[in-house]
């Protein structure tokens, strides 16, 4: 039997319930008990009464037991010490058990009933542990519980005030326990559910007989053994079932990369991560935690990701595959401005940003590959699904890049497998230059029970349904797949007739990826007059095989600077790529190539009356805008310039027609000059070359500045000074 002789122990709120229980046993036991009751309501007001804490000691003595009653309220802590150390001379135990209850809903919480119950529970907690503390850090002896709650782990409605002060007591005994390890003191919580004065109006009927105080008892005891060595523990006890409580949280996701901003978007790719419980994390100490971080965080530079899954790779090239390249996506003297993508000593001489993709697929067999995917995969019926490129700057035109590639998902489609995965792309200073989604469809492997869409895939866009802006076309030569396979792609379902036949076809198809990069070239050629610094970014989806020798026909249409594509093939009259778009940052009209004027003249309406009261028109007006200079002339505009807090310029702007202003871009806030420019009739802007007559505006008074003055100063300067904006 665990005994108590020679213990002092103090329990408060013993005149009922859970602390009658605990007074009483601990008696039994051979303790010294200060039963602690101060005869008060279950809300904290009302009369006193001695008559519960006199009782329970009457009961204590009748059964052989040493006991004393304090009337004292908890807040009144040094004398409720006071009186276990008047009456024997030490304190061992301590069990804050008294409470009130203030129940309100939150809208009608009052701050008395907020302060009220913190001060019986928590603040009383506090006050009567640190006077018991200096005895016990003395004696080297203590053993302290608090009384938490499932309110406060849970929620309960109707308890803002009480589930607060009871989680407050779960981090006073953390805290405490490991104050008090060096003084052989342990503070242990407990959240009891039991019926008693407290709670009866709360438990459903019946409750009583299960929900004894003495189902809670016996766990108090043993943790007040000196026997039990357990601190800053948590339990739940309720019927006589009892259970250990800890913290528990996911594994998380590093959402952080190496040298590139952390973002919104970040948390939201990586929310299924940031939020799964698959394999959670228990950290028992600050220690445990911090170590955590700091190895996560150092595994961003050690992976670059902070994930184990990402594999890495280096990929160096020189100007001569840019070219092989271009050459076999179509490229071709032919071309107004292919030289540039075709001679290195050409003065622009750039790669073609779907070039990006080349060092990204070298990823692509060790990804899939590395059994990350939980499903088998046939390499011969892998087809290419879909793929997104995004290029945060322009390519390198030699050098050597970096990949970090993960599985980002894989779905189910019956029909076969989507294996989705990224692959980011580093420059040598560790800069993060472009990011490629490869979505593979593996046929025949579908069925796995996994699930079918995915939020992290990029979407396609359908294209409007208007007749094509603009259509360009390429044949492919009967060697186009030869060719291109010796950019990395060497897939033999691209060259050899007998692996064609077993993944299914009559004969070679054309790789997805060399389709992808006639298209691109096509949208950049028509659209951003063969500028590889104006792409953004680019998706698509392969629908159905090209077969070399065959005609790839794009069609165009544009959107503001998105323009969005699909691909034909004449000969097959089948559409081979769908739900394509290209992201530009500014769109400029090739006019060497051909048919592009006319494109303008097919979609752009001349007509300059426009309804400016909706803010759809003024987005209509500022389309037009863009591409009809003139028509600026005759509405004006208000072109505003910011320096941001960190010193980048920003640029909006807003046509301003009779009625007012608006348009997208409101000047940057916290901007710290703003250089505002004010164009009318008789004033001449081009937007879509971004050139003004900028002295011209300036002596005229238009080109205002404000904000910080020398920094204000300097632009308005620089805009007088160079007439392009
Ligand atoms: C070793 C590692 C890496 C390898 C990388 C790749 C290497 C390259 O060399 C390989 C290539 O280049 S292959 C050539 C390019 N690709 C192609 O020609 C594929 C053309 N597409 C098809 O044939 C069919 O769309 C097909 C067969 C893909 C799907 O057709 P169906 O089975 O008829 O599917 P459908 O009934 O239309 O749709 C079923 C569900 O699948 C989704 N889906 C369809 N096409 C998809 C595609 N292309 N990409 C991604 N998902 C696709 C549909 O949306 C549908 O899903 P849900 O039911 O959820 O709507």
């Amino acid at each position: 039997m665990l005994r108590f002789d020679g213990r002092v122990v103090i329990v408060t709120g013993a005149g009922n319930g859970l602390g009658k229980e605990y007074a009483l046993a601990f008696g039994e036991r051979g303790a010294s008990v200060v039963v602690n009751d101060l005869g008060g309501s279950t809300s904290g007001d009302g009369s006193k009464s001695s008559r519960p804490a006199d009782e329970v000691v009457d009961l204590i003595k009748s059964r052989g037991g040493k006991a004393v009653a304090d009337y004292h309220s908890v807040e009144d802590a040094k004398a409720v010490i006071q009186t276990a150390i008047d009456n024997f001379g030490r304190v061992d135990i301590l069990v804050n058990n008294a409470g009130i209850l203030r129940d309100k809903s939150f809208v009608n919480m009052t701050e008395q009933d907020w302060d009220l119950v913190h001060r019986i529970h928590l603040r009383a907690a506090y006050l009567l542990t640190h006077a018991a503390w200096p005895y016990m850090r003395k004696q080297k002896y203590g053993k302290v519980i608090v009384t938490s709650s499932t309110s406060g782990l849970y929620g309960n409605f109707g308890q803002a005030n009480y589930s607060a002060a009871k989680m407050g007591l779960v981090g006073l005994s953390n805290t405490l326990s490991l104050e008090g390890a060096k003084y052989n003191i342990t503070c242990n919580a407990i959240a009891p559910t039991a019926f008693s004065r407290l709670t009866q109006d709360l438990l459903p009927p019946g409750a009583e007989e299960n929900l004894k105080p003495a189902f809670v008892m016996p766990l108090v005891l043993y943790l007040c053994h000196e026997s039990c060595a357990d601190t800053g523990s948590l339990f739940e006890v309720a019927g006589g079932w009892m259970g250990k409580v800890r913290l528990q949280k996911s594994s998380g996701a590093m959402v952080r990369r190496a040298n590139a901003p952390m973002t919104v978007e970040d948390v939201r790719d990586n929310w299924q991560e940031i939020v799964s419980f698959a394999k959670p994390l228990y950290h028992l100490t600050q220690a445990d935690q911090v170590t955590h971080i700091m190895n996560a965080v150092e595994s961003i530079s050690n992976t670059d990701q902070g994930n184990s899954n990402v594999l890495t790779e280096t990929f160096t090239y020189t100007p001569n595959q840019l070219i092989l390249y271009a050459l076999a996506v179509g490229c071709s003297l032919r071309q107004p401005n292919a030289l540039r993508f075709l001679y290195e000593n050409h003065e622009n001489f750039s790669a073609l940003p779907t070039f990006a993709v080349i060092p990204a697929q070298s990823l692509s067999m060790a990804i899939v590959s590395s059994g990350k995917m939980g499903i088998d995969i046939d390499l011969s019926r892998v087809l290419h699904g879909e793929q997104y490129v995004e290029l945060y700057q322009p390519l390198p035109t030699s050098g050597t890049v970096t990949l970090k590639g993960k599985v980002v998902d894989v779905l189910d489609k019956g029909s076969g497998a989507v294996v989705i995965y990224d692959v980011e792309m580093f420059d040598e200073n560790d800069t993060l230059i472009a990011l490629n989604q490869f979505v593979i469809f593996s046929v025949g492997s579908g069925g796995f029970g996994g699930k079918k869409v995915s939020e992290h895939q990029r979407p396609t866009v359908a294209a409007p349904k208007r007749k094509p802006d603009h259509v360009c076309s390429d044949k492919t030569t009967i060697d186009q797949a030869a060719l291109y396979r010796l950019t990395g792609d060497e897939n033999p379902l691209h060259i050899d007739p007998a692996f064609a036949s077993t993944a299914g076809f009559s004969r070679p198809i054309l790789h997805g990826l060399c389709t992808f990069g006639h298209s691109a070239r096509h949208v950049l050629s028509t659209y951003a007059n063969d500028d590889p610094a104006l792409f953004k970014a680019i998706k698509v989806r392969f629908t159905k095989p090209v077969e070399p020798g065959q005609t790839i026909e794009t069609h165009m249409w544009r959107e503001g600077n998105r323009i969005f594509f699909e691909s034909k093939v004449p000969e097959s009259s089948q559409t081979v790529l769908t739900g394509g778009y290209v992201d530009l940052h500014n769109v400029v009209l090739n006019t060497t190539s051909p048919g592009a004027p006319q494109e303008m003249s097919k979609t752009t309406p001349t007509s300059s009356r426009v309804n400016l009261k909706t803010k759809a028109a003024f987005v209509e007006i500022n389309k037009r805008a863009q591409s009809q200079p003139e028509l600026v002339k005759k509405i004006g505009a208000i072109i505003v310039f910011d320096i941001t807090k960190d010193g980048n310029v920003q640029q909006s702007w807003t046509i301003d027609g009779k009625k007012g202003t608006i348009y997208e871009g409101s000047p940057q806030e916290g901007a710290k000059a703003q250089v505002t420019i004010t164009v009318d009739d008789d004033d001449f802007v081009d937007l879509a070359t971004g050139k003004a007559n900028a002295p011209a505006l300036f002596a005229k008074g238009k080109i205002r500045a404000k904000g910080n003055v020398m920094l204000a100063q300097k632009l308005s300067t620089l805009f007088k000074d160079q007439a392009k904006l």
